[in-house]
């Protein structure tokens, strides 16, 4: 006989009035969101990660200060319409509304890829996460669209295709900037240059649809547990209601409120390889609420498609700071990550860190 968590479903988690044993985290004080009291009392803790107007004339120092600093910023002022972000969180919203059958219709056939379900992340955990989300990988959405709105789709598809034109767009605008805060331009990387001059194409990203339903016992649940995206970076629409958590060493888990028409830009894994370690990839999860659900929308920038090599900017290395990490291409990363997970950086590093 099927046990009880067995037979839960993602797709009406917010209908459950206790948490299930297999989604109940075993969450230690290191967990928690307070800083520790050390850094509080040395007055050296930032309340969050800074909002940036990217038409501030410092903008480029800013960005590069946030980076090193935190390895994610918000931006305000990035050209994006608060209609689009309306829209992409309606679609959302319509998205994850419907009855559970009918987004099981739309499930992804291979394990987190495009489709229906749960994040891509969860084999690397002992228990469920409190959320369900729908992921955007290639042109085959479309066909789950239409599985899910016979009459709608194409006003749907519509507003997909233009939220990642947008998001492209702006992608390569955040790029050039953050390389431009480490002295690098675009033309010191072959394929980054390359994009610049092709304008936008479907392809080098992904998106992902975040659904996190309200939990009986928040305290205890973990929406989207600790991870790092593997993308050159990741740009998030949060709905207001919080739940994003950043980490960082000297401060511990800090919660990213959200700000109506703000987005979080996160750090990933190859720029973090790119940048020969100078940018981190930030450490981020989402916590669930008693009262409120939340819709997150990620746009997962992985850069050049195919075969491209990403690799550290021979600008940045030298027989002083010499490449950390052998060249690869996003595909070959992902295939490391979802077999590795957390180990994937180290898996892919040359040379050891000395302590
Ligand atoms: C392109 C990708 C990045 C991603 C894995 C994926 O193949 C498609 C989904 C992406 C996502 C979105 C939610 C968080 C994340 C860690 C996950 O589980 O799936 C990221 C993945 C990633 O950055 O590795
Ligand atoms: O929902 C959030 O705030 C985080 C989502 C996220 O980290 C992701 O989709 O990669
Ligand atoms: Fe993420």
């Amino acid at each position: 006989m099927p046990s009880l968590a067995e037979e839960i479903c993602i797709g009406n988690l917010g209908s459950l009035q206790t948490l299930p044993d297999s989604f109940t985290w075993k969450l230690t004080a290191a967990d928690s969101v307070l800083p520790p009291s050390s850094a509080v009392s040395s007055g050296t803790v930032e309340e969050s990660i800074p909002v940036i107007d990217l038409s501030d004339p410092d903008v480029t120092t800013l960005i590069g200060n946030a980076c090193k600093t935190w390895g994610a910023f918000q931006i305000a002022n990035h050209g994006i319409s608060q209609k689009l972000l309306d829209d992409i969180e309606s679609l959302s919203k319509t998205l994850f509304d419907m009855p559970s059958e009918r987004k099981l219709e739309a499930a992804s056939s291979d394990k987190g890829v495009s489709g229906y379900g749960e994040p891509r992340i969860s084999p690397f955990f002992e228990k469920k996460m409190w959320s369900e989300g729908f992921t955007i990988a290639d042109a085959s959405y479309r066909n789950h669209f239409i599985s899910l709105w016979p009459h709608d789709h194409t006003k749907y598809c519509g507003i997909m295709e233009e939220y990642v034109d947008e998001m492209e767009k702006l992608a390569s605008k955040l790029v050039s900037c953050i390389l431009g805060s480490l002295g690098v331009t675009v033309e010191d990387i072959g394929w980054a240059h390359k994009l610049e001059k092709s304008g936008s194409k479907v392809g080098r990203g992904a998106i992902r649809l975040n659904h996190y339903p309200v939990c009986p016992e928040p305290e205890r649940a973990m929406g989207l547990a600790a991870h790092t995206d593997s993308t050159i970076l990741t740009i998030l629409h949060q709905s207001n209601t919080g739940g994003l958590q950043v980490f960082r060493e000297e401060s511990g888990w800090i919660t990213v409120e959200p700000v109506p028409g703000v987005l979080v830009v996160n750090m990933g894994d190859l720029f973090h390889i790119l940048s020969n370690g100078k940018i981190p990839s930030v450490v981020h999860r989402a916590k669930v609420n008693h009262t409120r659900s939340r819709i997150s929308i990620a746009y997962l920038w992985g850069g050049p498609a195919g075969e491209v090599q990403i690799a550290p900017i021979s600008k940045l290395i030298g027989p002083v700071e010499p490449s950390l990490y052998r060249s690869i291409t996003w595909k070959e990363y992902l295939q490391i990550k979802y077999e590795v997970f957390d180990k994937a950086l180290d898996a892919i590093r040359v040379i050891n860190p000395t302590n």
